[in-house]
Protein backbone atom coordinates (compact mmCIF):
# COMPACT_ATOMS: atom_id res chain seq x y z
CA UNK A 1 0.00 0.00 0.00
CA UNK A 2 0.97 3.30 -1.27
CA UNK A 3 1.81 5.80 1.13
CA UNK A 4 -1.36 8.15 -0.11
CA UNK A 5 -3.24 5.11 0.38
CA UNK A 6 -2.29 4.69 3.76
CA UNK A 7 -2.96 8.28 4.78
CA UNK A 8 -6.43 7.90 2.95
CA UNK A 9 -7.62 5.17 4.97
CA UNK A 10 -6.58 6.68 8.39
CA UNK A 11 -8.75 9.48 7.17
CA UNK A 12 -11.62 7.38 6.59
CA UNK A 13 -11.02 5.21 9.93
CA UNK A 14 -10.95 9.01 11.93
CA UNK A 15 -13.97 9.96 10.19
CA UNK A 16 -15.69 6.47 11.06
CA UNK A 17 -15.04 7.51 14.95
CA UNK A 18 -16.49 10.47 14.69
CA UNK A 19 -19.93 9.35 12.81
CA UNK A 20 -19.84 6.80 15.71
CA UNK A 21 -19.67 9.42 18.22
CA UNK A 22 -22.33 11.53 16.55
CA UNK A 23 -24.52 8.16 16.37
CA UNK A 24 -23.66 8.07 20.12
CA UNK A 25 -24.57 11.51 20.66
CA UNK A 26 -28.13 11.16 18.87
CA UNK A 27 -28.77 8.13 21.19
CA UNK A 28 -27.54 10.49 24.58
CA UNK A 29 -29.84 12.89 23.45
CA UNK A 30 -33.23 10.75 22.83
CA UNK A 31 -32.35 9.38 25.93
CA UNK A 32 -32.97 13.60 27.48
CA UNK A 33 -35.90 13.33 25.08
CA UNK A 34 -37.58 10.65 26.85
CA UNK A 35 -37.44 12.51 30.17
CA UNK A 36 -38.73 15.34 27.65
CA UNK A 37 -41.62 13.67 27.04
CA UNK A 38 -42.58 12.11 30.51
CA UNK A 39 -42.61 15.89 32.30
CA UNK A 40 -44.84 16.53 29.04
CA UNK A 41 -46.80 14.14 30.44
CA UNK A 42 -46.94 14.84 34.09
CA UNK A 43 -47.59 18.73 32.89
CA UNK A 44 -49.55 18.64 30.24
CA UNK A 45 -47.22 20.15 27.57
CA UNK A 46 -47.35 20.06 23.90
CA UNK A 47 -45.00 17.94 21.62
CA UNK A 48 -44.48 20.95 19.21
CA UNK A 49 -42.95 23.98 20.67
CA UNK A 50 -42.37 25.99 17.51
CA UNK A 51 -40.91 29.48 19.80
CA UNK A 52 -38.49 27.15 21.30
CA UNK A 53 -37.66 24.89 17.10
CA UNK A 54 -37.37 28.67 15.75
CA UNK A 55 -34.78 29.90 18.40
CA UNK A 56 -32.75 26.68 18.24
CA UNK A 57 -32.47 26.97 14.80
CA UNK A 58 -31.51 30.85 14.35
CA UNK A 59 -28.83 29.79 17.59
CA UNK A 60 -27.24 26.69 15.39
CA UNK A 61 -26.99 29.02 12.38
CA UNK A 62 -24.89 31.04 14.16
CA UNK A 63 -22.65 28.77 16.07
CA UNK A 64 -22.58 26.81 12.26
CA UNK A 65 -21.71 30.03 10.82
CA UNK A 66 -18.51 30.92 13.58
CA UNK A 67 -17.71 27.19 12.71
CA UNK A 68 -17.36 27.90 9.21
CA UNK A 69 -19.85 25.18 8.14
CA UNK A 70 -22.78 25.53 5.40
CA UNK A 71 -25.34 27.36 7.45
CA UNK A 72 -28.51 25.98 5.36
CA UNK A 73 -27.36 22.39 5.66
CA UNK A 74 -26.45 22.73 9.45
CA UNK A 75 -30.14 24.37 9.76
CA UNK A 76 -31.76 20.87 7.78
CA UNK A 77 -29.73 18.59 10.02
CA UNK A 78 -30.97 19.98 13.37
CA UNK A 79 -34.36 20.30 11.55
CA UNK A 80 -34.36 16.24 10.97
CA UNK A 81 -33.19 15.97 14.45
CA UNK A 82 -35.75 17.63 16.09
CA UNK A 83 -38.46 16.16 13.57
CA UNK A 84 -36.85 12.51 14.73
CA UNK A 85 -37.44 13.73 18.54
CA UNK A 86 -40.91 14.14 18.13
CA UNK A 87 -41.32 10.97 16.22
CA UNK A 88 -40.17 9.91 19.47
CA UNK A 89 -42.01 11.84 21.85
CA UNK A 90 -45.17 10.44 19.64
CA UNK A 91 -44.16 6.83 19.92
CA UNK A 92 -46.15 5.77 23.21
CA UNK A 93 -48.18 7.74 25.39
CA UNK A 94 -49.38 11.15 25.01
CA UNK A 95 -49.86 14.30 27.46
CA UNK A 96 -53.71 14.98 27.69
CA UNK A 97 -55.45 18.43 28.53
CA UNK A 98 -56.01 19.75 32.37
CA UNK A 99 -59.76 19.19 31.37
CA UNK A 100 -58.82 15.22 31.98
CA UNK A 101 -59.85 11.94 29.83
CA UNK A 102 -62.68 12.07 27.76
CA UNK A 103 -65.26 9.53 25.94
CA UNK A 104 -64.87 9.80 22.27
CA UNK A 105 -66.51 7.98 19.45
CA UNK A 106 -65.08 8.24 15.79
CA UNK A 107 -67.84 7.58 13.21
CA UNK A 108 -65.88 5.54 10.41
CA UNK A 109 -63.50 4.74 13.04
CA UNK A 110 -61.66 1.74 11.16
CA UNK A 111 -60.82 3.67 8.02
CA UNK A 112 -57.18 5.09 7.79
CA UNK A 113 -57.92 8.68 9.59
CA UNK A 114 -60.32 6.93 12.41
CA UNK A 115 -57.64 4.53 12.78
CA UNK A 116 -54.99 7.17 13.08
CA UNK A 117 -56.96 9.18 15.61
CA UNK A 118 -58.44 6.12 17.35
CA UNK A 119 -54.85 4.89 18.40
CA UNK A 120 -53.81 8.97 19.38
CA UNK A 121 -56.47 9.44 21.61
CA UNK A 122 -56.74 5.74 23.48
CA UNK A 123 -52.64 6.29 24.13
CA UNK A 124 -53.70 9.45 25.70
CA UNK A 125 -56.15 7.80 27.86
CA UNK A 126 -59.24 8.84 26.17
CA UNK A 127 -61.82 6.25 25.97
CA UNK A 128 -62.05 5.76 22.43
CA UNK A 129 -64.93 3.93 20.73
CA UNK A 130 -65.66 3.19 17.41
CA UNK A 131 -68.94 2.93 15.18
CA UNK A 132 -68.77 1.74 11.62
CA UNK A 133 -70.55 0.57 8.79
CA UNK A 134 -72.11 -2.63 10.15
CA UNK A 135 -71.88 -1.09 14.04
CA UNK A 136 -75.67 1.19 13.59
CA UNK A 137 -77.69 -0.92 16.03
CA UNK A 138 -75.56 -0.20 18.93
CA UNK A 139 -75.29 3.30 18.23
CA UNK A 140 -77.76 4.26 21.23
CA UNK A 141 -74.70 2.33 23.65
CA UNK A 142 -72.02 3.84 21.82
CA UNK A 143 -73.03 7.28 22.46
CA UNK A 144 -74.23 7.02 26.13
CA UNK A 145 -72.16 9.74 28.47
CA UNK A 146 -70.16 10.86 25.38
CA UNK A 147 -68.09 13.85 25.13
CA UNK A 148 -67.22 13.91 21.38
CA UNK A 149 -67.93 12.32 18.21
CA UNK A 150 -65.81 12.75 15.59
CA UNK A 151 -67.39 11.87 11.93
CA UNK A 152 -64.76 10.60 9.40
CA UNK A 153 -66.36 8.86 6.73
CA UNK A 154 -66.18 9.18 2.65
CA UNK A 155 -67.12 12.74 1.65
CA UNK A 156 -70.01 11.35 -0.29
CA UNK A 157 -71.47 10.08 2.87
CA UNK A 158 -70.76 12.67 5.56
CA UNK A 159 -73.67 14.52 5.69
CA UNK A 160 -76.05 11.79 6.08
CA UNK A 161 -74.11 10.31 8.27
CA UNK A 162 -74.28 13.52 10.13
CA UNK A 163 -78.35 13.70 10.17
CA UNK A 164 -78.32 10.01 11.21
CA UNK A 165 -76.31 10.53 14.14
CA UNK A 166 -77.61 13.74 15.30
CA UNK A 167 -80.72 12.21 16.95
CA UNK A 168 -78.32 10.11 19.07
CA UNK A 169 -76.39 13.18 20.91
CA UNK A 170 -77.22 14.64 23.97
CA UNK A 171 -77.02 18.42 24.59
CA UNK A 172 -73.05 18.37 25.66
CA UNK A 173 -71.35 16.12 23.12
CA UNK A 174 -69.66 17.76 20.85
CA UNK A 175 -70.16 16.91 17.09
CA UNK A 176 -67.08 17.68 14.61
CA UNK A 177 -66.05 15.83 11.76
CA UNK A 178 -62.85 15.63 9.54
CA UNK A 179 -63.81 16.00 5.67
CA UNK A 180 -62.24 18.30 3.50
CA UNK A 181 -65.29 19.78 2.58
CA UNK A 182 -66.60 22.25 5.17
CA UNK A 183 -69.61 24.94 4.57
CA UNK A 184 -72.17 22.38 3.68
CA UNK A 185 -70.63 20.00 6.05
CA UNK A 186 -70.90 22.26 8.56
CA UNK A 187 -74.45 23.44 8.03
CA UNK A 188 -75.63 19.65 8.43
CA UNK A 189 -74.07 19.45 11.59
CA UNK A 190 -75.44 22.86 13.10
CA UNK A 191 -79.22 21.40 11.69
CA UNK A 192 -78.58 17.96 13.32
CA UNK A 193 -77.13 19.08 16.92
CA UNK A 194 -78.08 21.76 19.06
CA UNK A 195 -75.00 21.43 20.82
CA UNK A 196 -71.59 21.95 20.23
CA UNK A 197 -70.47 21.97 16.61
CA UNK A 198 -66.90 22.07 15.43
CA UNK A 199 -65.83 21.80 11.60
CA UNK A 200 -62.12 19.96 11.49
CA UNK A 201 -59.59 19.59 8.55
CA UNK A 202 -56.78 17.26 9.31
CA UNK A 203 -54.06 18.62 5.85
CA UNK A 204 -52.56 15.15 6.17
CA UNK A 205 -53.20 11.95 5.12
CA UNK A 206 -53.14 8.61 7.39
CA UNK A 207 -49.58 7.50 6.60
CA UNK A 208 -48.25 9.96 8.36
CA UNK A 209 -45.50 8.67 10.68
CA UNK A 210 -47.06 10.91 13.65
CA UNK A 211 -49.07 14.14 13.49
CA UNK A 212 -46.61 16.68 15.33
CA UNK A 213 -46.42 19.92 13.11
CA UNK A 214 -49.12 18.57 10.82
CA UNK A 215 -52.01 21.66 10.78
CA UNK A 216 -55.50 21.16 11.58
CA UNK A 217 -57.73 23.24 10.17
CA UNK A 218 -60.83 24.23 12.23
CA UNK A 219 -64.16 26.25 11.93
CA UNK A 220 -65.78 27.33 14.42
CA UNK A 221 -69.37 26.09 14.36
CA UNK A 222 -70.86 26.81 17.95
CA UNK A 223 -70.40 26.41 21.90
CA UNK A 224 -66.46 27.66 21.42
CA UNK A 225 -65.84 27.20 25.09
CA UNK A 226 -67.13 23.85 25.07
CA UNK A 227 -64.94 22.40 22.36
CA UNK A 228 -62.17 24.34 23.82
CA UNK A 229 -60.69 21.49 25.46
CA UNK A 230 -60.32 19.70 21.84
CA UNK A 231 -58.15 21.96 20.57
CA UNK A 232 -55.90 22.08 23.57
CA UNK A 233 -55.75 18.12 23.31
CA UNK A 234 -55.15 19.28 19.15
CA UNK A 235 -51.81 21.14 20.43
CA UNK A 236 -50.36 18.65 22.83
CA UNK A 237 -50.38 15.91 19.97
CA UNK A 238 -47.94 18.85 18.54
CA UNK A 239 -50.92 19.55 15.67
CA UNK A 240 -50.66 23.17 14.29
CA UNK A 241 -54.13 25.11 14.59
CA UNK A 242 -55.36 27.37 11.80
CA UNK A 243 -58.90 29.10 11.98
CA UNK A 244 -60.29 29.44 8.78
CA UNK A 245 -63.88 30.64 7.29
CA UNK A 246 -65.70 27.88 5.91
CA UNK A 247 -66.27 29.14 2.45
CA UNK A 248 -62.69 30.33 2.24
CA UNK A 249 -61.51 26.68 3.34
CA UNK A 250 -63.84 25.47 0.69
CA UNK A 251 -62.43 27.57 -2.12
CA UNK A 252 -58.91 26.93 -1.42
CA UNK A 253 -59.67 22.82 -1.69
CA UNK A 254 -61.43 23.24 -4.69
CA UNK A 255 -58.22 24.49 -6.18
CA UNK A 256 -55.90 22.16 -4.04
CA UNK A 257 -57.43 19.01 -3.78
CA UNK A 258 -59.31 19.66 -6.87
CA UNK A 259 -57.72 21.08 -9.60
CA UNK A 260 -54.35 19.67 -8.65
CA UNK A 261 -55.79 16.25 -8.42
CA UNK A 262 -57.43 16.92 -11.90
CA UNK A 263 -54.24 17.86 -13.81
CA UNK A 264 -52.39 15.24 -12.05
CA UNK A 265 -54.78 12.79 -13.80
CA UNK A 266 -55.36 14.49 -17.17
CA UNK A 267 -50.85 14.05 -16.83
CA UNK A 268 -51.59 10.23 -16.14
CA UNK A 269 -54.14 9.80 -18.58
CA UNK A 270 -52.52 11.04 -21.33
CA UNK A 271 -49.42 9.56 -20.64
CA UNK A 272 -51.85 6.10 -20.47
CA UNK A 273 -53.29 6.72 -23.56
CA UNK A 274 -50.02 7.73 -25.81
CA UNK A 275 -48.36 4.48 -23.76
CA UNK A 276 -45.18 7.19 -22.12
CA UNK A 277 -44.08 4.62 -19.57
CA UNK A 278 -43.15 5.99 -16.92
CA UNK A 279 -39.98 3.95 -15.97
CA UNK A 280 -38.50 5.20 -19.17
CA UNK A 281 -39.53 8.69 -18.44
CA UNK A 282 -38.31 8.66 -15.52
CA UNK A 283 -35.00 7.32 -16.39
CA UNK A 284 -34.90 10.39 -18.84
CA UNK A 285 -35.99 13.00 -16.80
CA UNK A 286 -33.63 15.39 -14.52
CA UNK A 287 -34.59 16.12 -10.57
CA UNK A 288 -37.56 18.54 -11.47
CA UNK A 289 -39.25 16.07 -14.20
CA UNK A 290 -38.60 13.00 -12.07
CA UNK A 291 -40.39 15.15 -9.02
CA UNK A 292 -43.21 16.05 -11.16
CA UNK A 293 -44.08 12.88 -12.52
CA UNK A 294 -43.66 11.03 -8.77
CA UNK A 295 -46.22 13.61 -7.98
CA UNK A 296 -48.76 12.21 -10.58
CA UNK A 297 -47.31 8.56 -10.45
CA UNK A 298 -48.06 8.91 -5.92
CA UNK A 299 -51.74 9.64 -6.40
CA UNK A 300 -52.39 6.14 -8.67
CA UNK A 301 -50.83 4.14 -5.97
CA UNK A 302 -53.83 5.51 -4.31
CA UNK A 303 -57.66 4.77 -3.66
CA UNK A 304 -59.70 5.96 -7.18
CA UNK A 305 -63.26 6.21 -5.08
CA UNK A 306 -61.00 8.40 -2.82
CA UNK A 307 -59.61 10.51 -5.28
CA UNK A 308 -63.30 9.90 -7.06
CA UNK A 309 -64.91 11.64 -3.96
CA UNK A 310 -62.21 14.46 -4.15
CA UNK A 311 -62.73 15.18 -8.16
CA UNK A 312 -66.52 14.66 -7.55
CA UNK A 313 -66.86 16.04 -4.34
CA UNK A 314 -70.10 18.94 -5.17
CA UNK A 315 -71.64 20.89 -7.60
CA UNK A 316 -68.85 24.13 -7.36
CA UNK A 317 -65.49 21.87 -7.49
CA UNK A 318 -67.06 20.34 -10.73
CA UNK A 319 -67.89 23.64 -12.10
CA UNK A 320 -64.33 24.99 -11.64
CA UNK A 321 -62.92 21.76 -13.44
CA UNK A 322 -65.06 22.27 -16.39
CA UNK A 323 -63.99 25.70 -16.64
CA UNK A 324 -60.49 24.69 -15.79
CA UNK A 325 -60.73 22.48 -18.91
CA UNK A 326 -62.48 24.84 -21.28
CA UNK A 327 -59.73 27.34 -20.25
CA UNK A 328 -56.83 25.03 -22.05
CA UNK A 329 -58.35 26.66 -25.54
CA UNK A 330 -56.54 29.75 -24.49
CA UNK A 331 -53.11 28.04 -24.38
CA UNK A 332 -54.29 25.33 -27.15
CA UNK A 333 -54.89 28.03 -30.23
CA UNK A 334 -51.39 29.71 -28.95
CA UNK A 335 -49.89 26.46 -29.37
CA UNK A 336 -52.02 25.77 -32.97
CA UNK A 337 -51.21 28.90 -34.48
CA UNK A 338 -47.75 29.21 -33.83
CA UNK A 339 -48.19 32.07 -31.99
CA UNK A 340 -44.95 32.58 -29.95
CA UNK A 341 -45.69 36.04 -29.03
CA UNK A 342 -48.80 35.55 -27.76
CA UNK A 343 -47.40 32.69 -25.71
CA UNK A 344 -44.66 35.23 -24.35
CA UNK A 345 -47.30 37.58 -24.01
CA UNK A 346 -49.64 35.26 -21.51
CA UNK A 347 -46.46 33.72 -19.67
CA UNK A 348 -45.74 37.38 -18.51
CA UNK A 349 -48.77 38.13 -16.90
CA UNK A 350 -48.84 35.48 -15.29
CA UNK A 351 -45.60 35.99 -13.88
CA UNK A 352 -46.99 38.97 -13.02
CA UNK A 353 -50.12 37.72 -11.15
CA UNK A 354 -47.99 35.35 -9.31
CA UNK A 355 -45.67 38.29 -8.72
CA UNK A 356 -42.64 37.54 -5.48
CA UNK A 357 -44.68 34.25 -5.03
CA UNK A 358 -42.95 32.69 -8.18
CA UNK A 359 -39.17 33.74 -6.15
CA UNK A 360 -40.38 31.74 -3.00
CA UNK A 361 -41.51 29.15 -5.42
CA UNK A 362 -38.53 28.62 -7.36
CA UNK A 363 -36.16 28.45 -3.55
CA UNK A 364 -38.38 26.04 -2.06
CA UNK A 365 -38.73 23.63 -5.42
CA UNK A 366 -35.10 23.70 -5.28
CA UNK A 367 -34.48 23.15 -2.27
CA UNK A 368 -37.23 19.94 -2.52
CA UNK A 369 -35.73 18.65 -5.83
CA UNK A 370 -32.03 18.92 -4.01
CA UNK A 371 -33.25 16.88 -1.42
CA UNK A 372 -35.02 14.23 -3.51
CA UNK A 373 -31.90 14.41 -6.06
CA UNK A 374 -29.74 13.47 -3.26
CA UNK A 375 -31.86 10.57 -1.60
CA UNK A 376 -33.07 9.05 -4.99
CA UNK A 377 -31.05 10.63 -7.81
O1 LIG B 1 -37.89 21.33 24.04
C1 LIG B 1 -38.86 20.55 23.90
O2 LIG B 1 -39.99 20.81 24.36
C2 LIG B 1 -38.68 19.27 23.21
O3 LIG B 1 -39.60 18.50 23.13
C3 LIG B 1 -37.40 18.99 22.51
C4 LIG B 1 -37.38 19.39 21.05
C5 LIG B 1 -35.97 18.96 20.52
O4 LIG B 1 -35.80 17.81 20.21
O5 LIG B 1 -35.06 19.81 20.58
C6 LIG B 1 -38.43 18.64 20.31
C7 LIG B 1 -39.68 19.16 20.07
C8 LIG B 1 -40.02 20.55 20.33
O6 LIG B 1 -40.78 21.09 19.29
C9 LIG B 1 -38.85 21.38 20.64
C10 LIG B 1 -37.62 20.84 20.91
Amino acid sequence: MSEKQKSLESFRNRIDEIDDHILKLLQERNETVKKVIDTKIENNLPIFVADREEEKIAAFRNKAAKLGLDVDWAEDFLRMIMSSSRAYQSGNNFPVTRAGKKSILLVGGRGGMGRLYANIAEATGHEVRILDRDDWDQAEELTRNLDLVIITVPIKITEETIARIGPFLSEETILADFTSNKSHVIDAMLHAHSGPVVALHPMHGPDVMNVSKQLMMVCHGRGESEYEWLIEQFKLWGLRIKYVDPEQHDRAMHLIQGLRHFVALLHGSFMKEFELKPEDMADFSSPIYRAELMMTGRIFAQDAELYADIVFSNFERRTLLIEFLEHHHLLADLVKNNDRDGFIREFRQISEFFGNFADQALEESSYMINRLADRFG
